[in-house]
C-alpha cells in the first residue's frame, strides 16, 4: 500500500540525509522520484544536507497545487514513481491535503521530512496536518543532542548565542551560526523552557556569583 510517511525531527538530525538516501537507493533501482523542497539553505530549487550532498529540486511556491503538479507531469508523459518532500514544515496545510491525495488516488509513496515545531515549540502549520493525515510518524533514529548530553527535542533561535521567543516564524538559517547572527540550537526540553543555550550555560558557570571564593 503506497503511503504517507513523515520523518521528522529537530534541526540538524539528519531529515535531508535520509530523503537524500532514500532518493539515491530507489534511482538506482531505475524508479524516478519528483523531489520537493522549500527554502532550503543552500538556494532555491535545492535540497541539501549538512554531510554535503546537494540534489536539484522542485521549489514549491505558496500557491502550487502539488496534486496537479503530478497529474500535469504524468500526463504530459513524465514519470514520477514516489514524491519526496523536504523542509515540509513549510508547506501550506492544502498542500499537505494535496499530497496526501497524490498516495490516495495517484498510489504513490510520498515521503515527507521536516521539523515539526517553531524555536517557540509550537507546531508549524504544516507539519501539523502531516502529523494528522501521515499514515506513519517516524522519528529520526540519530538523535540530536543537547549541550547537556541529553536528547534534543527541541529547536531554539538565537542571537549571539542567547535563545529569543520573539520573531517570525519563518526565518531560514542553520546551527551554528557566529556571534551576533540570527541562528539555532537543538536543545532539550528542561534548557528550552529554561533559555539555556550552550553560551548562557557557559557564561553562568563563569559567572563570578557562582565562583568559589578564594581564601585570603
Ligand atoms: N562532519 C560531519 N561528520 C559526520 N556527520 C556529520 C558531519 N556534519 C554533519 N553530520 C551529520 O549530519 C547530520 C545533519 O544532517 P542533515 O541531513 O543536514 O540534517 P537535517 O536535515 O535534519 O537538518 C548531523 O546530525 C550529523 O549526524
Ligand atoms: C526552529 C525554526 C527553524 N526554521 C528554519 C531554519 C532552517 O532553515 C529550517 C530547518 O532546516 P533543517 O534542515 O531541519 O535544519 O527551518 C524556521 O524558519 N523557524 C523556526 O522556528
Amino acid at each position: 500500500m503506497p503511503e504517507l510517511v513523515f520523518f521528522s525531527g529537530t534541526m540538524d538530525c539528519g531529515k535531508s540525509t535520509l530523503a537524500l538516501q532514500i532518493e539515491h537507493n530507489r534511482s538506482a533501482r531505475g524508479l524516478k522520484g519528483l523531489i520537493l523542497t522549500r527554502d532550503d539553505r543552500a538556494g532555491e530549487g535545492k535540497l541539501s544536507s549538512r554531510l554535503g550532498l546537494v540534489t536539484d529540486a522542485v521549489e514549491v511556491a505558496d500557491d502550487l497545487d502539488l496534486y496537479a503538479y503530478v497529474v500535469d507531469r504524468l500526463s504530459q508523459g513524465g514519470r514520477v514513481d514516489y514524491v519526496i518532500a523536504d523542509e515540509a514544515q513549510f508547506l501550506a496545510p492544502a498542500q499537505i491535503d494535496q499530497l496526501a491525495r497524490v498516495v490516495d488516488d495517484l498510489g504513490l509513496d510520498v515521503y515527507a521530512f521536516g521539523i515539526t515545531t517553531d524555536f517557540r515549540s509550537k507546531l508549524f502549520p504544516g507539519s501539523q496536518r502531516l502529523v494528522e493525515l501521515a499514515d506513519r510518524v517516524e522519528v529520526l533514529q540519530v538523535e540530536a543532542l543537547c549541550w547537556c548530553g541529553a536528547r534534543a527535542t527541541h529547536n531554539a533561535r538565537t542571537v549571539g548565542g542567547r535563545m529569543v521567543v520573539e520573531g517570525a516564524q519563518v526565518v531560514v538559517g542553520d546551527v551554528d551560526r557566529g556571534d551576533d547572527e540570527v541562528g539555532y540550537e537543538v536543545l532539550c526540553r528542561r534548557h528550552h523552557s529554561r533559555r539555556l543555550t550552550s553560551a548562557t550555560s557557559r557564561a553562568g558557570s563563569l559567572s563570578p556569583d557562582v565562583l568559589p571564593v578564594a581564601a585570603d
